[in-house]
């Protein structure tokens, strides 16, 4: 070999291991994609054998051996019914044999990862007979990119992506009410943020509560119908959302009209049923650092506390009919918040979980869902934020990481979007004041020692 081929050979595989550090989407669809399809394919037969995925020939089949005193037929090896490249892996459909189940497949998902050289496998059952295999070329969640095409409708909007590479949506109409939790800097705000942005150019009002004083949702205010930044607002606001359910239940009712004679398909239960020019814009209702609500230092904020928790339970039970859905954030939600904290958590279906320091806090989550989610939740590392473990509307769960969105893309994306902010009469109280503040901040430590 010449010195030139040698340095035009190094050359290249510098290139290409540039290539898959920086741009390991480019360099799967490349280089990645074919030849893991080849190495899946040829290796097929002998990974499922090795695996023990395979299952023994058919009696028919060792008869006619038999009789014919042909050679023992080997084992059957369940069929590919397809395999589809995907932008970040491949889908392998496989028709089971009969005695197998899905769950063989799932729970040598490790295995066939590292027969096939992949970075992720994870299975489901397609329908009854055909498993699905998943499987990722690289590690998805380091560096997320979302794909360009979404299937993006009101209410519904990816929020992050999945470890297998498809978008985690959040559907508000099939999962109306969710809690987000997470350790401190384990990415609940951003997580947040994607959301506002997300939703904000939707025919949808947002209607929040801060009580870090409005310091993650006040820049966000021109796509807010209100905002509430310490517990008496929220309290206000809250009896605000109340009363705007209350009305709308009545419009549902009026519009009933039940009689005898009125075919079912024209009698609505929640809001999408009314004739358009009736529907009331549906609220999303975020509120942030949730504990802030809950706790108390005097008989009066205890009572004040309990109004608020009784108007969160009551919209968490009621308020998907009237189009009011609650995304509740916070570090932990569990029975140490006081009364009503677990009544309240029942009703919230969704459940996303952020890095949490220990179990306990695990469980307030996925306790009555899931033990295995339970361990991935506390596993997640430190140097990953934003990687969250998000309940399934199926059951299941699964490991997902938002992209990350700094505060100043979600102000542009709200002040964008500012003139789609719709009024809502009974929270006229709590619009946002978006007149600026020109006085001139003093330093922290000063404003400190003159508070003093
Ligand atoms: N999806 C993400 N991708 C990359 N980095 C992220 C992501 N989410 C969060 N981070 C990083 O983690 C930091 C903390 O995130 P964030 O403020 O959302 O945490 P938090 O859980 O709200 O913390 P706290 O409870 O203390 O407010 C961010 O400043 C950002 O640097």
């Amino acid at each position: 070999m010449t010195m030139n081929t040698i340095l035009i050979a190094a050359v290249i595989a510098g290139g290409l291991a540039l290539l898959r550090w920086l741009r390991p989407a480019w360099f799967w669809l490349c280089l990645g994609l074919p030849l893991a399809a080849a190495r899946v394919l040829i290796r097929y037969g002998s990974v499922m054998e090795a695996c023990g995925l395979t299952v023994p020939p058919s009696r028919m089949r060792l008869a006619v051996a038999r009789a014919t005193r042909t050679e023992v037929p080997s084992s059957r090896v369940p069929r590919i019914i397809r395999l589809t490249p995907t932008r970040t892996g491949l889908v392998l459909r496989i028709k089971m044999r009969p005695g197998q189940d899905a769950f063989d497949f799932i729970a040598s998902s490790d295995r066939l990862r590292h027969s096939f050289k992949m970075q992720g496998v994870t299975g489901r059952e397609v329908k009854a007979g055909v498993v699905e295999l998943r499987m990722t070329g690289y590690d998805v969640l380091k560096r997320v990119q979302m794909p360009a095409k979404t299937e993006t409708k009101t209410l519904r909007i990816p929020v992050s992506l999945r470890e297998d590479g498809a978008i985690h949506y959040r559907d508000y109409r099939e999962v109306p009410h969710s809690l987000n939790i997470g350790a401190t800097q384990s990415g609940k705000s951003v997580y947040q943020r994607r959301l506002v942005s997300e939703l904000a150019p939707q025919p949808v009002a947002l209607v929040g509560i801060d009580c870090k004083n409005g310091v993650e949702l006040a820049p966000l205010a021109r796509r807010f119908s209100a905002l509430a930044c310490n517990p008496d607002d929220a309290l206000g606001l809250l009896d605000g959302l109340l009363d705007r359910m209350e009305v709308i239940y009545e419009i549902i009712r009026r519009e009933q009209r039940i009689s005898s004679d009125v075919p079912d398909a024209e009698i609505t239960a929640d809001i999408w049923g009314l004739p358009e020019h009736l529907q009331p814009t549906p609220v999303v209702l975020l509120v942030d650092e949730v504990a802030e609500l809950a706790l108390f230092a005097s008989k009066k904020e205890e009572k004040r506390r309990d109004a608020i928790v009784t108007a969160l339970v009551r919209l968490a039970q009621l308020g998907r009919a009237a189009g009011i859905y609650v995304e509740i954030c916070g570090q932990r939600f569990g029975a140490d918040l006081g009364n009503g904290i677990t009544l309240l958590r029942s009703q919230l279906t969704g459940r996303v979980s952020h890095r949490v320091n220990d179990e306990a806090s695990a469980r307030m989550v996925f306790g009555d869902i899931s033990p295995d989610a339970m361990g991935a939740t506390v596993q997640i590392p430190t140097d990953r934020p934003g990687t969250a473990v998000a309940a399934e509307s199926s059951g299941g769960w699964v490991l997902t990481r938002t992209p990350y969105t700094t505060l100043r893309q979600a102000v542009n994306t709200c002040n964008r979007h500012a003139d789609l902010t719709p009024e809502l009469p009974e929270l006229a109280d709590w619009r946002p004041d978006l007149r600026i503040s020109l006085v001139k901040t003093a330093p922290a430590d000063e404003l400190m020692s003159r508070a003093a």
